[in-house]
């Protein structure tokens, strides 16, 4: 359960809110009236995510978030303030905070900013451990797997974690980059202090720059106040980098930079700012071969690659591919609520004849799918969605937690260009929406129409549209209500 603690001497509005956007049972809003009643519960128990209110009746905020990093420099820390106080607000994300808020608040962007945190929260927190074999205990984010090629990674993992030095991981989308990626900020020297992560492909180029190294205000158009980039907010911290292939040339003479000086300016300013951030970076990319072309910075290459992690694809795991399947049916059955104790020879035959394009998250959505259909105790092979298509063979429901947020893609399509975004936008919403109350109503189209507030034609058109076909336990392909 995700725990969010508020400290606010006038919280009643913004509790309401918070505990709005982030219900129970998945989540718990605590709430205290004073800095030092704060101060108490972080020690007692330190919560996911604090909400800080910069006045306080008994000290600043800026003082309460200092003495929070001193009892764990991990919790991320958003103020919450009025528009006026943006000053302090953005001196506290020099010092490290993760964002802030003004009030009155707006749920869209709480939903978003504290969203953002608790995940940055779950990622420095939920262990990346090390399972040659399967624990006994499930530990969900677990790196499980012992074939050969693993080995070389957990080794790659434990020499290299300790020695605060760049590392590059490679490998195939879904192969685990960002799991090997947080394995190393757990075992490294950097494991008290923050783990930030960006997606380098995910984020418009002129944003990538200021969402790396901030910017002035006046710096471009819209630019009406001074942000603090991730370099500078992460300071002591690890930086995970991800799809850094991606990264526009641009902007990699400012990351080479920073990695020999670590000093940067932020966008349209003259300061000179000192950092001191542990890089990781991934890419599915060969970056050898990227480089080759020009379209990526040797130099830079070098310096990110000083060591290189290489994730086998899962078609190259041999062996590991029952113990990962058995690994996650034990995982999805306590999500979804089965019961599924036996994956049958011919089913698990089945599997190891696909060619797994989209390796592990792929193998993830299969089984997903594949409980979401199961009847009785034993995954048979008809239970399986079709496998033997390209590399897109899983039409169904994705599951929600693998996809990028909306934010990301109309991001991405706003740097792409396009001209039917709205369109666009509304369709990667139904995509992530649709299946989670089709599977809240165990897949009766009815009781999904209502929820929804729309005709039950209208979402039969939709699902169609849209190729999501979730099978059910009966193996049908709808609801018969
Ligand atoms: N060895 C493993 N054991 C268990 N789960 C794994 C393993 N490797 C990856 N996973 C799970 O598979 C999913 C995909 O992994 P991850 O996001 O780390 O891949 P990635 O290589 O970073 O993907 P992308 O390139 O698309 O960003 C995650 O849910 C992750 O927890």
């Amino acid at each position: 359960m995700a725990h969010v603690l508020l400290i606010d001497d006038d919280p009643d509005l913004i509790a309401e809110q918070v505990r709005h956007a982030f219900p129970a049972p998945g989540h718990r809003v605590e709430v205290a009236r004073t800095g030092a009643a704060g101060l108490d519960r972080v020690r007692d128990a330190p919560p996911d995510v604090v909400l800080l209110d910069l006045r306080l009746p008994d000290r600043t905020g800026l003082e309460v978030y200092e003495e929070i990093r001193a009892v764990d420099a991990r919790i991320p820390v958003v103020f919450v303030t009025l528009s006026k106080n943006a000053d302090a607000a953005i001196e506290a994300m020099k010092r490290g905070a993760f964002d802030y808020l003004f009030k009155p608040l707006n749920p869209a962007q709480l939903r978003s900013v504290v969203g953002e945190a608790l995940e940055v929260a779950r990622r420095m927190r939920e262990p990346a451990v090390l399972a040659e074999t399967l624990p006994e205990e499930d530990v969900s984010g677990a790196i499980v797997g012992a074939c050969p090629a693993m080995r070389e990674v957990y080794k790659a993992i434990g020499r290299v974690a300790a020695q605060d030095v760049p590392v590059l991981v490679t490998g195939e989308s879904g192969t685990g980059k960002e799991l090997v990626a947080r394995a190393i900020y757990q075992h490294g020297r950097r494991s008290r202090a923050p783990f930030l992560a960006l997606n380098c492909a995910a984020i418009p180029e002129n944003l990538l720059e200021s969402e790396l190294f901030g910017h002035e205000k006046g710096a471009f158009t819209g630019a009406d106040r001074r942000r603090i980039g991730k370099f500078e907010q992460c300071s002591g911290g690890t930086l995970f980098l991800d799809e850094i292939g991606d990264m526009p040339l641009a902007l990699q003479s400012k990351m080479l930079r920073v990695l020999q000086e670590q000093t940067f300016e932020r966008v349209g300013g003259g300061e000179t700012i000192k950092t001191d951030v542990r890089i990781i970076s991934a890419t599915h990319r060969d970056l050898k071969a990227v480089a080759a072309d020009g379209r990526f910075r040797s130099d830079l290459y070098y310096r990110l690659g000083v060591f290189t992690i290489q994730l086998p694809a899962l078609r190259e795991r041999g062996d590991d591919l029952p113990v990962l399947v058995q690994h996650f049916v034990r995982r999805f059955n306590r999500e979804l609520g089965r019961d599924v104790r036996d994956v049958s020879a011919e089913a698990l035959d089945r599997l190891r004849a696909y060619s797994w394009p989209g390796n592990l998250r792929e193998l993830q959505s299969v089984l997903k799918q594949a409980l979401l259909g199961a009847a009785g105790s034993v995954l048979l092979p008809a239970m399986l969605p079709e496998l033997a298509t390209g590399p897109e063979p899983v039409v169904g429901i994705v599951p929600p937690a693998e996809r990028s947020g909306l934010e990301d893609f109309i991001r991405g399509r706003l740097a792409e260009g396009t001209e039917t975004l709205h369109d666009d936008a509304h369709r990667e919403l139904d995509r992530v929406l649709l299946p989670l109350v089709m599977e809240h109503t165990r897949g009766n189209q009815l009781q999904a129409a209502k929820i929804l507030g729309v005709a039950r034609q209208t979402l039969r058109r939709r699902l169609r549209e849209l190729h999501i076909t979730p099978r059910f336990t009966d193996g049908s392909e709808e609801d018969s209500d």
